[in-house]
């Protein structure tokens, strides 16, 4: 195998279903956001002292400064495929693999789990639902470009390998 990098939107399920399909094909799981934290603190309190542009440069340099297992499934923050050559890096280093899902459903995802964001903090309602509109549609012309595009929606980690063994076919 190789190394599988898992990116979409906040809420989109990299975390969950990153972790579950390691578990699922047997190999480490790595979850960038995770090690950003461990090596710095919350990534709310990140932002809050240092800013989102070092935030940007401290994700992309953890990114291409990791060593990895051999095989691996990683997922990634929301925000990081679209700095830098990021999305060109993990293509270049792996297989990339989008979790599309629609707005209306990260928001109904994301009210309870917001805090930990920091670009989504103090956002309620309708407030929230156009925030998660307006920054997908930025932002989702740079997530297709990966190699796999996967339904989030009802995605399970079988699924998720099939799409993996059929693009490598
Ligand atoms: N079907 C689902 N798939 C993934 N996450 C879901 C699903 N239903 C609810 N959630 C919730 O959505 C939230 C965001 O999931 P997470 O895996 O952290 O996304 P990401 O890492 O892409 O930001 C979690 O609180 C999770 O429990
Ligand atoms: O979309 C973004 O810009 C971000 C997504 C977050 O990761 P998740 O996508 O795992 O929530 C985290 O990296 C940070 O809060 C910024
Ligand atoms: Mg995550």
């Amino acid at each position: 195998m190789s190394l599988t990098f898992l990116i979409g939107f906040m809420g989109s399920g990299k975390t969950t279903h990153g972790r579950k399909l390691a578990n699922f094909l047997d190999v480490d799981f790595i979850d960038l956001d995770e090690v950003f934290e461990q090596q710095n603190g919350t990534i709310s309190n990140y932002f809050t002292v240092f800013g989102e542009e070092k935030f940007r440069q401290t994700e992309s340099d953890l990114l291409k400064n990791t060593v990895y297992p051999e095989n691996a499934i990683v997922s990634t923050g929301g925000g990081l495929p679209v700095f830098f050559d990021n999305l060109n890096w993990m293509k270049q280093h792996g297989t990339v693999i989008y979790l599309q899902v629609p707005p209306g459903v990260i928001a109904a995802r994301l009210s309870n789990a917001k805090n930990e964001r920091p670009l989504l903090q103090h956002k309620t309602g309708n407030e929230l639902l156009q925030f998660i509109t307006e920054r997908l549609a930025e932002r989702e012309p740079i997530y297709l470009k990966a190699q796999i595009i996967a339904d989030g929606v009802g995605i399970t980690a079988r699924k998720l390998a099939d799409l993996l063994v059929h693009h490598s076919t």
